[in-house]
């Protein structure tokens, strides 16, 4: 058996791959899915499965009364079938000696630093005793604006959080169509330059049947994650034996190149956009600096001409350019108030230290 090519990766799967035609969890789906897990942990890969399907789960167990508003039906079925969702997957890992851990989180568990590391260790202590981490979004407690987009958005956080070296994101379709899928003469795009940022030419809103975000979210995560040196593919997880493809390097799928590695903290730095809680304005010499300069430079606040909105020390910030880009995010080294009274002065201590410094740097050349 060769080894993979992977030393760590979080595979994420959809909702549409874990439920057949009636919406109800496919079993045999989920099972090829467990063989080729089990697989890629021989062949020396560690694996954290990101799982929708508790909705779907839900279905196949309860019909919830038509009078029932959205949200609670969604409560009430996800929080019903994520029981039989990680049954099911504890008895397909049975077969194997496998044992797997239900990890449920939130939005909020991504939002400081002490959470992120709290979530970080476990992950970490799990796969460090050989289980494998079954993650899902705490769907009973995160509703409207709480949510992830999707777990799309939640398996790139997880990624980055644990350095993996991909994200293998398994969705319905083959991976990224030149134009929408059912379009005649679509074509699967192989490899995708992740220094792009606009995809809506070739990627309609459309969704499948039981998913959430859909293509354009996926691409904006392979985007960010490619970023911080993360590979991202994206193939059809109905495909028999898509996972172990991808990991002997057969051209399946699509899959975003990568643009250069960054450190831990920079990785969190740069996954933390949702999170941000102010916006810094710097002056066009302070944005030259920061890009144009060989030598790490922090932020500094001769450099800074606005503050808009309430920080604290520790929160993450957006940094804009004068002319209104989002050129990166950092995390503040004090709270706003000290921001403002520091800001365009010369001798002051840094606002965003460089360690803590994530620059949206097209210039990087792609490394495929
Ligand atoms: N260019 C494209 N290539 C591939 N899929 C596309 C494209 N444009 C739109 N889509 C839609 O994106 C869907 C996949 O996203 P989504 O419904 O969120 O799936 P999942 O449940 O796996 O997260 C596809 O089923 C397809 O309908
Ligand atoms: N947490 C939900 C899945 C939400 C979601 O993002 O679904 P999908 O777009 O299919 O990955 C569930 O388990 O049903």
């Amino acid at each position: 058996m060769s080894a993979s090519v992977y030393r760590k990766i979080v595979v994420k799967v959809g909702s549409n791959v874990i439920a057949g035609e009636n919406g109800l969890p496919d079993l045999s789906i989920m099972s090829q899915l467990i063989e080729q897990i089990h697989q890629a942990k021989k062949q020396g890969t560690e694996v954290i499965l990101v799982s929708s399907g508790a909705v779907a789960s839900g279905r196949s167990l309860f019909q919830v009364s038509a009078k029932t508003d959205t949200v609670a039906r969604r409560q009430l079925l996800a929080s019903i079938g994520q029981v039989k969702l990680i049954n099911t997957y504890t008895s397909l890992l049975q077969a194997y000696n496998l044992l797997c851990a239900q990890v449920l989180v939130t939005k909020e568990d991504f939002r400081d630093r002490i959470h992120y590391l709290n979530m970080k260790s476990c992950l970490g202590a799990l796969l460090q005793h050989n289980i494998i981490p079954i993650v899902n979004e705490n769907d009973v407690v995160s509703v409207t604006e709480l949510m992830f987009t999707d777990n799309d958005e939640l398996a790139g956080l997880i990624a980055s959080m644990v350095g993996a070296e991909a994200l293998i994101i398994l969705t319905n379709v083959d991976g990224i169509y030149d134009r929408p899928p059912k379009e005649p003469g679509a074509q699967v795009i192989p490899l995708i330059d992740s220094s792009k940022t606009d995809f809506s030419a070739f990627i309609s809103a459309e969704k499948s049947n039981f998913g959430r975000g859909g293509m354009l979210t996926k691409c904006s995560i392979a985007h960010k994650l490619s970023l911080v040196g993360i590979k991202v593919h994206i193939a059809n997880g109905k495909t028999p034996g898509i996972v172990t493809s991808i990991l002997n390097k057969e051209t399946v799928g699509t899959v975003f190149s990568t643009l250069a590695n960054k450190s831990k903290l920079k990785r969190w730095v740069a996954n933390s956009e949702g999170y941000a809680k102010g916006k810094v304005l710097i002056n066009e010499g302070a944005r030259e600096k920061l890009f144009q300069t060989k030598k790490a430079t922090s932020l500094l606040p001769v450099g800074v001409v606005k503050i808009e909105g309430e920080f604290a020390k520790g929160d993450i910030v957006k940094i804009f350019s004068e002319k209104g880009e989002l050129v990166g995010l950092g995390m503040a080294q004090y709270s706003s108030d000290l921001a403002r009274s520091a800001m365009g002065e010369k001798n002051k201590k840094p606002l965003v230290h460089y360690d803590y410094l994530f620059l949206y740097d097209q210039a990087e050349s792609p490394v495929s």
